[in-house]
């Protein structure tokens, strides 16, 4: 295939997705109807024992799951994919009324880079609990606060509704996940969920438009997301695909009607001292049919620390990370959005002990 797309987009060759990528057969996925039944993880543990042992060897073997039986209205799911393709359908000039800037990073972009690649795709970003706060500056010691909150598109009209009462019901499966990761780690039910009691956390309504070289561009080049665990909702395209940790293969994720598929971010893999890793995980796109997924992020509010939880720690078992703080951390990896930088953005690595 020619050079159609803008060097921009143009992945290194060890980076360029294959086009006869096998699907990922094996990938767990788990039932959670006896979590919605029971009402609660606190009254019925007994019967949950299955279900956390299934999450913890899912977590373990892959970290990157799905879920089916997970009590999200599917009507609402399904109003929420209609309102973003009509969203994503308007002209670029109405689109571009919501667009992010340093100032109000939710909105409307198209420029997104992952390590210093441009992005096949476009994106409306808003948060679930407004507004987040965020420092100024990365700078440790920075005392100032910016506030913002979302921007909204008159159109379609419905989109906002939608997606705020989509939204809460991301934070609630979230929080049901976080309860069975703790159970599975052997911590207090309510152990990791203490940390986002007020969050930061936000949804990203992704489209990735047909690309007439998907043998050179990435829909979205491979990263590990930095929160604790994201909950993606996909359309039936396909093209999500996961560094298997076994061999290392790049796989793709099969596409179930009404699952979601949550992946371990960064935070996990510090909070449990490397037990659980974030997988890497990468979008390739394709020529005939524009994608759509919806990636709920769970995230803390800034003030929040990160490090091996001390429960998991022993003697044999030293710290393996620093302790780092979210706002700060975060600060730093957004603004390599905004100007492109040479360096790749920061990553948990740089908090890593040398043992
Ligand atoms: O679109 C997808 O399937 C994944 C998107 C993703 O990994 C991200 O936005 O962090
Ligand atoms: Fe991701």
């Amino acid at each position: 295939m020619g050079l159609l797309v803008d060097e921009a987009f143009i992945q290194a060759e060890e980076q360029r997705s294959k086009l006869s990528i096998s699907d990922a057969g094996n990938i767990p996925v788990i039932d959670l109807s006896p979590l919605v039944a029971a009402d609660g993880i606190e009254h019925s543990r007994e019967a949950l024992s299955g279900l956390v042992a299934k999450v913890g060897d899912a977590c373990k073997e892959w970290g990157f799951f799905q879920v089916v039986n997970h009590g999200v209205p599917a009507e609402l799911h399904d109003r929420v994919h209609a309102a973003a393709r009509e969203f994503f359908a308007l002209p670029l000039e109405e689109k571009r009324r919501v667009r992010r800037s340093k100032e109000s990073p939710a909105g409307y972009h198209d420029k997104e880079h992952t390590k210093n690649v441009r992005d096949w795709k476009e994106v409306f970003d808003f948060v679930v609990n407004e507004p987040v706060r965020i420092p100024t500056t990365a700078e440790p010691g920075e005392e100032r606060i910016d506030s913002f909150w979302n921007q909204w598109p008159a159109n379609p009209p419905d989109l906002r509704d939608v997606c705020q009462r989509y939204a809460k019901e991301m934070e609630k499966l979230a929080f049901k996940m976080l309860e069975l990761i703790s159970l599975s780690l052997g911590l207090h039910a309510k152990r990791l969920i203490e940390f986002f009691r007020e969050n930061s956390s936000f949804l990203r309504l992704n489209y990735y438009p047909p690309c007439p070289n998907p043998d050179l561009a990435l829909g979205v080049g491979p990263h590990k997301d930095p929160g604790p665990l994201t909950i993606l909702s996909q359309d039936d395209v396909g093209g999500l695909d996961v560094r298997r940790k076994r061999d290392g293969e790049w796989v793709r994720v099969k596409p179930i009607p009404n699952a979601y598929v949550i992946n371990l971010g960064d935070m996990t893999q510090v909070w449990s001292n490397d037990a659980y890793e974030s997988v890497e995980h990468r979008v390739s796109v394709n020529c005939t049919r524009g994608r759509l997924s919806i990636p709920f992020f769970l995230t803390p509010e800034h003030h929040v620390n990160l490090r091996p939880l001390e429960e998991l720690l022993s003697e044999g078992n030293p710290a393996r990370y620093e302790e780092y703080n979210w706002g700060r951390f975060m600060k730093e990896r957004n603004s390599s959005n905004f100007k492109k930088l040479q360096e790749d953005n920061i990553q948990i690595s740089s908090f890593r002990k040398v043992v």
